[in-house]
């Protein structure tokens, strides 16, 4: 029996970086946490402790603090693939760097905004995922935990019943997920807010005006949407948990509940998950950011 070292990459996780451009009295503030995951030839570390070729995990996190202070952080795509490039050299091969982004809003003091103070923007982060392997360079971003509920305009009947089924057929009920998506970009030089800006503009757009006869069928809407209207995006994935509100029983204190009294519950969750693609897409290459 041989035994042999298999697929491997190693870097350092979650390295918090929070910056403030202080070039004024108006101050702005990025908040990232920044993955850096480098892949070369490492079998001699892993086989006899020759660390010759590794680029220490604590060198990469401080290469993120350096290159934050050397020039403007910008975004946070620009900042992955400028990270990505320097790390790619000698024994190094390719290097995988996720971002994610916490917004901040600025504080209205007196219905103005403050210089210098601002609160959590919320749950929802913006997401890049940049690998590069040699001269080559991919670039998928995305958004996680962006809560949205319509109350009217959604219905999930027509579905097979057997002797276990007990949901009851409605043509009126909440809907309510949080978006979890990425989408894979063509090229690398793009107008990554702008980018952004759109696709979120477009999705949270088609989540409220589309009609939903299915979580499915508005996770689809969606991805077609960006693709139609965003020609630099080849591909996008979406996943949905159908965050279930349930109509309360009222009947017990003799009371009618017209869709307007609901139990919203934590777990157990419908999880709906799709990929919408155009055909003429370029090959996803090493693009999506999967490595166990
Ligand atoms: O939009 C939905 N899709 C489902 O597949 C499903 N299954 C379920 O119980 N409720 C729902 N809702």
């Amino acid at each position: 029996m041989a035994i042999t070292l298999g697929p491997n990459q190693y870097g350092k996780a979650e390295v918090r970086l929070v910056t403030v451009n202080r070039t004024g009295p108006v101050h702005s503030i990025k908040d990232l946490t920044v993955s850096t995951s480098l892949r070369g030839d490492l079998t001699a570390t892993h086989l006899t402790g020759d660390n010759a070729g590794v680029v220490a995990t604590d060198t990469q996190k401080n290469t993120v603090y350096a290159f934050a202070k050397q020039s403007p952080v910008g975004e946070i795509e620009d900042f992955a693939l400028r990270l990505g490039r320097h790390f790619v050299r000698d024994n190094i091969k390719g290097a995988r760097i996720l971002i994610d982004e916490h917004g901040w809003d600025r504080i209205a003091v007196d219905g103005k905004p403050h210089e210098h103070s601002f609160s959590r923007a919320g749950d929802e982060k913006r997401t890049t995922a940049v690998t590069i392997d040699g001269d080559r360079a991919w670039v998928v971003s995305g958004l996680r935990d962006l809560v949205v509920l319509k109350s009217t305009g959604s219905e999930f009947h027509g579905f097979p019943r057997d002797r276990y089924t007990t949901l009851a057929e409605t043509g009126d009920r909440i809907l309510a997920t949080a978006v979890t998506t990425r989408w894979r970009y063509q090229g690398s030089e793009i107008d990554w807010a702008k980018s952004f800006t759109e696709i979120r503009r477009l999705m949270l757009q088609k989540f409220a005006t589309l009609h939903s006869y299915s979580l499915q069928q508005t996770l689809y809407a969606m991805g077609e949407a960006v693709l139609e209207a965003r020609p630099e995006v080849a591909e996008v994935r979406l996943s949905l948990p159908n965050k279930h509100h349930f109509l309360v029983d009222l009947t017990p204190f003799g009371l009618e509940n017209d869709n307007e009294v609901f139990y919203a519950a934590d777990r157990p969750y419908g999880l709906i998950e799709g990929t919408v693609l155009r055909d003429d897409a370029e090959e996803p290459g090493l693009a999506w950011p999967t490595f166990t």
